[in-house]
């Protein structure tokens, strides 16, 4: 398995132009991550959670770097505040450390939990947690993998699955009856009910198809994306795949369900105009005030712009030029044997070394 190619391509997946920068989020919950392209987060995470002694260097690189950016803040400035640039770099990259090594956690324990070696048929989604997925799955003996077929969830898990030398497999020839084994994915936004935000990555449409062909949807993610209600920690919106002509009757129709300035996601930095999905389509993003599990009593769904997560997610699916959107929702794939959206478990690995899974039953535990 090669870990610096795989690395390599979470750096150029799909959401390198697409993804709204992680620095705006406002969270007290969520370390402030630089966002992918800026200098602070050029230094390769994922190698250096391993060897501390490289994060080491790349902290004490983003220090000269930064000192030769604020020239005139000398080493013997002894009113230097305690809070310099130089020190918010050097927190910036242990943050960051942090939560890939959080990723790299709920990944391995995920896959150690639910791929069992007599599974054939694997699905792997996107996004910067499902790296670490692969990774596991990788450190397996060849004699296992080598039996199994990966699904991938569009252009950056088909890169990862190639990369680490898989079996690639093609959803669209998956025969009729039959199902996946198992789908490992990431999440935005993971609620008490299982309930997810997922596309944050412009990927959701493939995701949807491949999480609901497996017959356990078994989810990954960091502990920033715990939350009591969809839309408080994920605040950039819904993420809603609509086809291109639709986009202007799409907003307006998002605006009378109550979504706070929906927009169209833009490619920039990293391609000039709209953000393109792997499927040719667009992403908006609908902004709506925190999704409800359950609707207060004499309320109707929707009512001044307050919606239960169910009642929106199957009011935005109506809506015409909406191909697929980022709300994974209703049953579990415990409830029901096949088609569920939201995941057996959910996974997260947290800012203390431990990890933590949510199920259904049991609620959030440490493992
Ligand atoms: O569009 C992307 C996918 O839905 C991802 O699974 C989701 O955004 C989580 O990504 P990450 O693991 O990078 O936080």
């Amino acid at each position: 398995m090669n870990t610096h190619r795989i690395a390599s391509l979470t750096a150029r997946r799909c959401w390198s132009g697409a993804r709204p920068s992680r620095s705006s989020f406002v969270s007290q919950q969520r370390p402030a991550a630089p966002a992918f392209h800026s200098a602070a987060a050029n230094f390769n995470p994922s190698t250096s959670v391993r060897h501390p002694a490289i994060v080491q260097r790349a902290q004490t690189k983003g220090q000269s770097a930064l000192h030769n950016n604020f020239p005139h803040q000398s080493h013997t400035n002894l009113n230097r505040p305690l809070h310099t640039p130089t020190k918010m770099a050097t927190d910036a990259v242990s943050a960051a450390a942090r939560i890939e090594e959080s990723k790299r956690l709920a990944a391995s324990q995920a896959v150690q939990d639910h791929l069992l070696p007599t599974y054939t048929h694997i699905g792997i989604g996107s996004g910067s947690t499902v790296v670490y997925v692969v990774d596991a799955i990788a450190s397996l003996p060849r004699s296992v993998t080598s039996q199994m077929a990966f699904y991938p969830t569009g252009d950056q898990s088909r890169d990862l699955i190639k990369a680490a030398g898989f079996r690639l497999g093609y959803i669209e020839d998956l025969p009729r009856g039959q199902m996946l084994d198992v789908c490992f994915d990431g999440a935005d936004e993971v609620d008490p009910a299982l309930n997810l935000i997922k596309g944050g990555g412009a990927c959701l449409l493939q995701e949807k198809i491949v999480a609901t062909a497996a017959r356990k949807f078994v989810c990954v993610a960091d502990f920033r994306k715990i939350s009591k209600n969809l839309g408080t920690e994920w605040k950039q919106g819904i993420p809603v795949e609509v086809f291109p002509m639709a986009v202007p009757r799409v907003l307006d129709e998002l605006k009378r369900l109550g979504s706070t300035g929906a927009k169209i996601r833009p490619g920039t930095p990293g391609k000039a105009g709209a953000c393109v999905t792997d499927n040719g389509l667009r992403i908006v993003d609908a902004a709506f005030k925190p999704l409800l599990t359950q609707l207060p009593e004499g309320k109707k769904d929707g009512e001044e712009g307050v919606w239960t997560v169910d009642g929106l997610a199957r009011r935005l699916i109506e809506i015409p030029g909406v191909a697929e959107h980022g709300l994974f929702y209703g049953k579990s794939g415990l409830e029901v044997e096949s088609g569920a959206q939201k995941p057996v478990a959910a996974y997260f690995g947290m800012a203390d070394g431990t990890v933590k899974v949510q199920t259904l039953e049991k609620g959030l535990v440490r493992v």
